[in-house]
């Protein structure tokens, strides 16, 4: 069996190297001749599945995608050629949930809202809608959630309205990309839905970037008390429009979902996937490939409190995951290399952008998620701040002071 594996897919080759025969490519370099002959091909985002690329795919019967959103495949195409596909759904809703609450606890620390009195309106309550949930409710927050087609599947859950929406503080994206049928996703957010927003709220896009109407966006901010804006995605990565950095409060090369863990998952499930297909068992876990990493000591400043306090929260919290770096440092790859901000010299954005994302955080500072984290806390932590810390995903073990 012929595996083609994208480069960009972490431990693939070691996953993957006694199901079949592997062979990796970078996405920027494939054609349609490297498909001749391949069975399965294993890929990220990054690669565009078209017909025009599978045009000398002769023997391929799978393509499966380490990511959750699958917009970047043409399915279409794939079910008339009686190409089987699958994703990794769900692997990386954790991490792209941990990105919305660091936004919202720097949020909170520079007093743009009090994240107590505030409400968040979640637009798709899938994955990772759900995965914020949770981390919203372990602190107490409150949050709308909007999805009509979870709510005429009979979700339990109670939903609301995009024009609820556009009445919360804090308002965040977690749809597909999807442009036809009776809930496209394309421009959801658009020219309407922005002139109904002002500077007190908080406008989150960590989904895809053809979900906001971009163009709708930079001209809201030419019209009075525009939101305040946060973008992880773009329209056309990666040679997207710098023009957008000035008027966003975060903005991040669509990392939302690249913690180590999020990345892995997505590895392990398309191991399986492929282990399936060639019947063959899956022997190899996700814990094989995951370090432990050193416990944490967490100084709270407030132990005894029945509530954790935001500032402990964010004194734990921000060591673990902080928007603030990857902001700093996709605002400095980007002008450093081209000296935009402007949107004006913006010849290698692209490669840049590609680059960024491909090196996130190899050197140091490895994103983990909560879960990988065992905090080492005061021994007079009260019961209801240690179960928000577990509820958060941690693992937490009281110490003795000195
Ligand atoms: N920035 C990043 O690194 C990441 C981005 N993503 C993006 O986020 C999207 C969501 O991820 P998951 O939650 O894992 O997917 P999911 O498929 O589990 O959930 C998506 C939800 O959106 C709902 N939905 C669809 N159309 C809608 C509409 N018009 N209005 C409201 N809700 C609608 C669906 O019913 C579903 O419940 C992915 O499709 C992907 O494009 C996902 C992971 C990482
Ligand atoms: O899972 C998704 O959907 C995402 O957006 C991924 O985080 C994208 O990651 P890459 O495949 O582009 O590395």
């Amino acid at each position: 069996m012929k595996i083609l594996l994208e480069d960009t897919i972490p431990f693939g080759q070691h996953y993957l190297d006694d199901v079949g025969e592997v062979r990796t490519y970078a996405w920027q370099n494939i054609t349609p001749n490297d498909l001749i002959d391949i069975d399965i091909l294993a890929l990220r985002s990054t690669t565009k599945v078209t017909s025009e690329l599978l045009t000398n795919a002769n023997k391929l019967q799978f393509v499966t995608t380490a990511t959750a959103g699958t917009n970047h495949l043409d399915k279409g195409f794939l079910d008339s050629s009686a190409i089987a596909h699958s994703s990794a759904a769900g692997c990386n809703a954790v991490a792209v949930a941990e990105y919305v609450l660091s936004v919202l606890l720097h949020a909170h620390k520079t007093k743009k809202l009090d994240l107590y009195h505030s409400t968040v309106g979640i637009v798709g309550a899938g994955n990772v809608g759900t995965a914020l949930t949770r981390l919203l409710d372990a602190l107490s927050v409150n949050y709308m959630l909007c999805d009509p087609l979870k709510k005429e599947a009979g979700d339990k859950r109670s939903f609301v309205e995009m024009n609820d929406i556009a009445q919360c503080d804090i308002i965040t994206l977690h749809v597909p990309f999807v442009s036809e049928g009776p809930y496209p996703t394309e421009n959801l957010i658009d020219e309407g839905f922005l002139d109904k927003l002002g500077a007190h709220q908080l406008l989150i896009n960590a989904c895809r970037g053809e979900v906001i109407n971009e163009a709708a966006l930079l001209a809201r901010f030419n019209k009075p008390s525009p939101p305040v804006l946060v973008l992880d995605v773009f329209d056309n990565e990666p040679n997207i429009n710098t023009a957008l950095f000035d008027h966003c409060w975060f903005v991040t090369p669509h990392i939302a979902g690249h913690s180590v863990e999020g990345k892995v998952r997505g590895t392990q499930m398309i191991y399986e996937q492929i282990c399936e297909r060639a019947g063959l068992p899956a022997t190899k876990k996700l814990s094989d490939f995951l370090d432990s990493v050193p416990p944490l000591a967490a100084a709270l400043q407030h132990p005894t409190a029945t509530r954790l306090s935001v500032e402990d929260l964010i004194n734990v919290f921000h060591r673990v995951y902080n928007v603030a770096v990857d902001d700093n440092e996709m605002r400095t790859a980007i002008a450093d290399n081209d000296g935009v901000h402007s949107g004006d010299a913006g010849l290698n954005v692209g490669a840049h952008f590609a680059s960024l994302r491909k090196n996130y955080r190899v050197k140091d500072q490895e994103r983990r998620e909560c879960s990988a984290h065992t905090l080492l806390l005061p021994a007079n932590t009260s019961k209801e701040i240690q179960k928000t810390f577990k509820d958060l995903g941690f693992s937490a073990q009281l110490i003795q002071a000195g």
